[in-house]
């Protein structure tokens, strides 16, 4: 499995800042974001061709281990095997991501999140960098 990062206490305003490359052949991957892994506020799994979704980015929540529902956004500004750079911020009603080509969408806090301490990745993505300001 990927990074996994605790204890961030990224407060809402803040800015998370996530470098990494996408693989080559990239199928799909995952950033989760939130206070612990049952508890995601943030669940964004941009699908190269995966579960029957071809180039979407798909978001949920988990609130104690449950998903919420689903969201498909419909900008896919990635490509495979490439260095990508994306900045998340929240307050207590969403979460912006900002991804490449000034593509930004909002997701809502299902949580009423305040501190974002949890991050990890998972599947066709390597962390590069993380910063916290
Ligand atoms: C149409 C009826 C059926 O509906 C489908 O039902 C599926 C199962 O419920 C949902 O899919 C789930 O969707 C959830 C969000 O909601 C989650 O993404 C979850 O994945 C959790 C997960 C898995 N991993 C590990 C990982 C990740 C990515 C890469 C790798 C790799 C590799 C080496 N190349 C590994 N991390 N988190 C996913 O399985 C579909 O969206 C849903 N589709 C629709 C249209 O509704």
């Amino acid at each position: 499995c990927g990074i996994v990062c605790t204890n961030m206490g990224v407060k809402a305003g803040k800015r998370i800042g996530v470098k990494g490359e996408i693989a080559a052949g990239a199928k799909s991957f995952v950033l989760n974001l939130g206070k612990d892994q049952a508890n995601v506020v943030l669940h964004f799994n941009p699908r190269f061709d995966a579960h029957g979704d071809v180039r979407t980015i798909v978001c949920n929540s988990m609130d104690k281990g449950e998903w919420g529902a689903e969201q498909r956004e419909s900008a896919f500004p990635f490509q495979e095997g490439t260095n990508v750079e994306m900045f998340i911020t929240h307050d207590p009603s969403n979460l912006t991501i900002a991804l490449p080509n000034n593509h930004q969408f909002k997701f809502p806090n299902r949580l009423g999140l305040q501190v974002i301490d949890f991050l990890n990745a998972e599947g066709d993505f390597t962390i590069k960098s993380i910063q916290l300001e």
